[in-house]
Parts: structure tokens; C-alpha cells; sequence
């Protein structure tokens, strides 16, 4: 038989999770999505969760924080994993494969994969107006991976001349297009040492670059310093951290030319280090065709 006090608790029980319940599942809410298995069933794309830092105006360089969570990173670096090739490099106006510029392993990652376009539609609603819609596309995510003695010398992302869209030569179109932005994204950073595998900005400066180490944010300055340093050689040198990105313009607003100021490098990652990223790169289309 039940007694009574059975009965009570178990009233109690009832009300508590009845008053409590929709409290915890709506502090919950925001973290399910990211908790689903990495498999790709049943992930649903999560509303963002970053947090941003403007490091310089101009040219614009922002850090994003927690870009992507770690289930979306792991299953980016497994998707892509099994398709990398030697890097090619694209900016100096050939595909050249086995560049000693760029000895790191990449690939293009399929848009059709769920991971993959919640990203890039992520990265989409980062840019807001910088792209038009119905003109400009996001275009197609690369994976990148760096072992031992791997780097990317300086470079810029940007096309010294605008380039034909390949995917037109069916139709006859001519639209051509520049990396308007680009969103460098670190998915994997294993055995990665202090001061190695980082991306450096030779020209970057911060916007309170005025001669004294900290900005107006005292302490919470202090804390972002986690993530970046004053390179010896000049600019700032950012730390690859998994699921933190770089975001910066490439092109000068008004005649779409390429900003020299946005030089940077992938220094060499050493020893057993091994450092995955992705590469974002928004297109922006000039010309008639456009
Ligand atoms: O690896 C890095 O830190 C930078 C890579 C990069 O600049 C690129 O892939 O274009
Ligand atoms: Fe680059």
C-alpha cells in the first residue's frame, strides 16, 4: 500500500519538475544542439554563440570567439580529412601544387555537407552587407592541415587581378570575382607549441596601438593577450585556437583593389604538431556579367 508519505513526495516531485522543468530545459536550450553525436544525424544547425574583438579598424581585422563549437570542428577535420592533397597556392595568378610558399595539406570541403553549410551560412551572417545578395557568393570552404616544418609564407588572399568564374564557362558568362573577405578558422591545434603554427600579420596594429602595452580594457585586455602577441618582427602574431577565427577585409571599398596591409603568413608548425584550419573565402563579382 502507498502511504502517505510516498504520496507526498511524490507530489512533490511532480510539482517541482512541473515548475522547474520548462526553467532548466530553457537554460539547457541553447547547448542541446551542440551536444548531438558528430555523426550528422539529426544535427541541426545551432544559432551562433560567438563573441567578437575588434583588433584593427583599418584594414578591418576582427577575432571571433568559439566560432564553431568542438563537435562542429572534430566533424569538419573528419569530413575533410580523407580528402587532402598538397596545397595549392591561388593568389599569384596560377594552381601551382607543391609550392615551397605553401607546404601544407588542403582540400575543398563539399557545401553540401550539413556541417559545412551551417558554417558557411554562419559565415554568410557575419559578413551581413559586405556581400549582395543575389550577386556575391560565399564560395567554397577549404580545409588546411600543417605538420611538421609546414608554414605558408607571406601572402595576401587576394587576386592581384580580378578572376573568371570557372563554373561560367558552360553558360558563356563572364563574371569576375576577388576573395572580398576571408574567415581563417582553426578547427585542430594538437601539440601545436607556444610560438609556433600561428598566423601573422606583419602590418597589423591594434586600433589602441598608442605606445603603451594595454588597451582601455585593463585586466580584460590582459586576458585577450591569451590569444594574440606583438610579433618580434613587427604586426601581431595570432595563436591557432581551436574554434576561434580570424576575420578581416581584403578589398579596399571603393575600387574593389586589393589592401597590401592584409599581408600575412602561416608560420611553420614544429616538431609533432599538427594544425587544422579553414579557409572562408567570400567573393565578390565585378563586370557587366555580374
Ligand atoms: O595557416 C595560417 O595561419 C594561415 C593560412 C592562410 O593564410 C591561407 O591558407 O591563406
Ligand atoms: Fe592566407
Amino acid at each position: 500500500m502507498t502511504s502517505p508519505l510516498q504520496i507526498l513526495t511524490l507530489s512533490l516531485t511532480v510539482a517541482l519538475s512541473a515548475y522547474f522543468g520548462p526553467i532548466i530545459l530553457s537554460l539547457l536550450a541553447p547547448h542541446i544542439q551542440s551536444l548531438l553525436p558528430s555523426s550528422g544525424d539529426g544535427y541541426q544547425c545551432p544559432p551562433h554563440s560567438y563573441t567578437t574583438t575588434i583588433i584593427s579598424l583599418d584594414p578591418l581585422l576582427i577575432y571571433i570567439h568559439n566560432f564553431v563549437s568542438s563537435i562542429e570542428s572534430s566533424s569538419l577535420v573528419t569530413l575533410g580529412t580523407p580528402l587532402l592533397e598538397p596545397s595549392p597556392v591561388t593568389g599569384y595568378g596560377s594552381d601551382a601544387k607543391g609550392s615551397q610558399a605553401r607546404t601544407s595539406w588542403s582540400a575543398p570541403l563539399p557545401s553540401d555537407n550539413e556541417f559545412v553549410s551551417c558554417i558557411l551560412a554562419r559565415a554568410e551572417s557575419f559578413m551581413g552587407n559586405l556581400l549582395l545578395a543575389g550577386r556575391d557568393e560565399i564560395g567554397q570552404a577549404q580545409l588546411v592541415r600543417y605538420t611538421e616544418g609546414q608554414k605558408f609564407d607571406l601572402h595576401h588572399d587576394w587576386f592581384s587581378r580580378p578572376r573568371l568564374l570557372d563554373d561560367d564557362a558552360e553558360t558563356g558568362r563572364r563574371r569576375l570575382y576577388n576573395r572580398v573577405a576571408t574567415i581563417f578558422l582553426t578547427l585542430e591545434a594538437k601539440n601545436v607549441t607556444e610560438g609556433t603554427g600561428e598566423t601573422w600579420f606583419p602590418f597589423a596594429k591594434r586600433v589602441w596601438a598608442d605606445g603603451t602595452k594595454k588597451g582601455a580594457g585593463g585586466e580584460e585586455a590582459d586576458e585577450k593577450e591569451k590569444y594574440w602577441r606583438e610579433h618580434e618582427d613587427g604586426g601581431l602574431a595570432f595563436k591557432a585556437i581551436p574554434g576561434n577565427a580570424l576575420f578581416w577585409v581584403n578589398l579596399f571599398p571603393g575600387n574593389g583593389s586589393g589592401d597590401g596591409r592584409t599581408l600575412h603568413a602561416g608560420l611553420p608548425v614544429k616538431g609533432n604538431g599538427v594544425k587544422t584550419a579553414m579557409n572562408i573565402w567570400p567573393r565578390v563579382f565585378f563586370g557587366p556579367d555580374a
